[in-house]
Parts: structure tokens; sequence; C-alpha cells
């Protein structure tokens, strides 16, 4: 069986400062310098007018960055949007697509997002592709149908083939910033049956693509969910504004390897 490396993932959201983001990129260089050498893949995703502040404090660090979201449009007359080739600008790592925040507050379709993901392909970024069900959708039963629908969105576009250039991540929308978690066995039988989706792209590309779990993820919680066999690491919110936190995750992935 493939041995999936963890990614530790911080999505910042719409937080920071110059001043904050400063301290807290120290704190967490200093803290992971004490866990030793690299334990998994880390990474945060910075608001866009961050970038060239993770660059710089970052680039000579293991941890990547990446960014929040990214247009459809490769240029042109699109007010606000930021393409794919400026994100490369940036050297960004990854960038996030199909957050439930994009997809609630900004009616961001499963199409778009598969755009996204091509985009992001083409330019070498690697997205993380999210993916996840409100709480109505799963007191009705509908968790597999509605992942599956969003996820199967991305695979239409992309070559099976590609299959290893994406990051998958389970959010259910229920979970995120609610301190409640869905317990490993709930997640894993989902990250299960995401990854029977992936396989029905490409079998043995399957097996290589890292799925996140987000939703509420805490050092307290990690361990127990980073245990279990699908899931490969966390697209982490809250905790990942406070280094002690975003640091004791990555020490519980540590466990793992
Ligand atoms: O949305 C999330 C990460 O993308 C998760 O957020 P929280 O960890 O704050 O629940």
């Amino acid at each position: 069986m493939e041995q999936r490396r963890p990614l530790i993932a911080g999505n910042w959201k719409m937080n920071g400062s110059l001043a904050s983001n400063h301290v807290l990129l120290s704190e967490i260089q200093s803290g992971l310098s004490e866990l030793s050498a690299a334990p998994c893949d880390i990474a945060v995703c910075v608001p866009f007018p961050y970038l060239a502040q993770a660059q710089s404090a970052l680039q000579s660090t293991s941890i990547a960055w990446g960014a929040q979201d990214v247009s459809v449009h490769e240029g042109g007359a699109y007010t606000s949007e930021v393409s794919s080739s400026m994100l490369l600008d940036f050297a960004c790592r990854y960038g996030i697509v199909g957050h439930s925040e994009r997809r609630t507050y900004h009616s961001e379709s499963d199409i778009s997002v598969a755009q996204k993901t091509l985009r992001l392909i083409a330019a070498g970024i690697t997205p993380i592709v999210c993916v996840g069900e409100t709480l109505q959708e799963r007191k009705g039963g509908l968790t597999e149908q509605t992942v599956a629908r969003q996820l199967n969105a991305v695979l239409a576009q992309i070559d099976g083939a590609s299959l290893d250039k994406i990051v998958v991540a389970y959010e259910p929308v229920w979970a995120i910033g609610t301190g409640i978690t869905a317990t490993p066995e709930m997640a894993q039988q989902v990250h299960a049956f995401l990854r029977a989706q992936l396989a029905q792209a490409n079998s043995v590309l399957a097996e290589k693509v890292q799925i996140l779990y987000g939703g509420s993820m805490k050092p307290d919680n990690a361990a127990s969910l980073l245990a279990m066999k699908d899931i490969d690491g966390g697209l982490i919110g809250g905790a990942a504004l406070k280094a002690g936190d975003f640091l004791g995750i990555v020490a519980a992935a540590k466990e793992l390897v």
C-alpha cells in the first residue's frame, strides 16, 4: 500500500496583518526547528496581499505557501480577480479551490471549481480541492452524493494521468469553525469513499493522492483523525492562526511518519 506523506496546511482565511503574520511565521519556524526534520509537508495559504510576505519569510524553509483561490480566467478585464500566473509570480506551491465559504458566499459552482483546478494544474501549482456536505445534506443521507458530485465535476475535467497533481480536502461544512469535529470514523468513511471515486479515474494514482480533513481540527483531536487510513493530513482554519496549535497538529502528524 502507498505510504502517503501527511500534509498539514493552514488556511488563514481573511485573517492577519503584516505585523501579526510576521510573528506567526517566525513562531512556526522556530517551533518547527525544535520538532527536528520536517515530519510532513507543511503549508500556509494566506490572503493574496500577504503572498509576497510569505514568500520572503518562507523561501529558505521547508514550509510551503499558497493562495486561497484563483480566477478561472487567464487574464484581462476581470476586476479583483487573481490569475494563476500571478500566483506563480509569488512561487505559490498550493492554491485552495472550492472552499465552502467560496461556494456559499460567492455562489461558486462545481464547474468553476473544476476550471480553477485546471488553471492551477496548468501553472504547476497544486490545487487543494475542497468538498463537503452541509448539515442538512448529512441529515438527509446525502453526504456521499454531495461530495461525489463536487469531486466528479473536477475529475471530469482533468486527465486521469494528472490525478497525483491534486490534493483533496474533505471539509464537512457543519464542522468548519464550529468546534464540532467529524469523528475519525465518520471522516474515514468519507475519505475512503472519495478515494474510491478517485480510483475510478486512475486506480494507481488514487493511492498517491493526499486527502486532507478540515473542520475544527485541533491539537487534541488531530492524532485520532490522522491515524485513520485515508486521512492524509489536515486543512486547518482557526488553529492555524496560533503557532502553538498549528505546531501541535504538525507534531501529531509526525507521530505517524
Ligand atoms: O475551513 C477550514 C479550513 O479550510 C477549517 O476551519 P476550522 O479549522 O476553523 O474549522
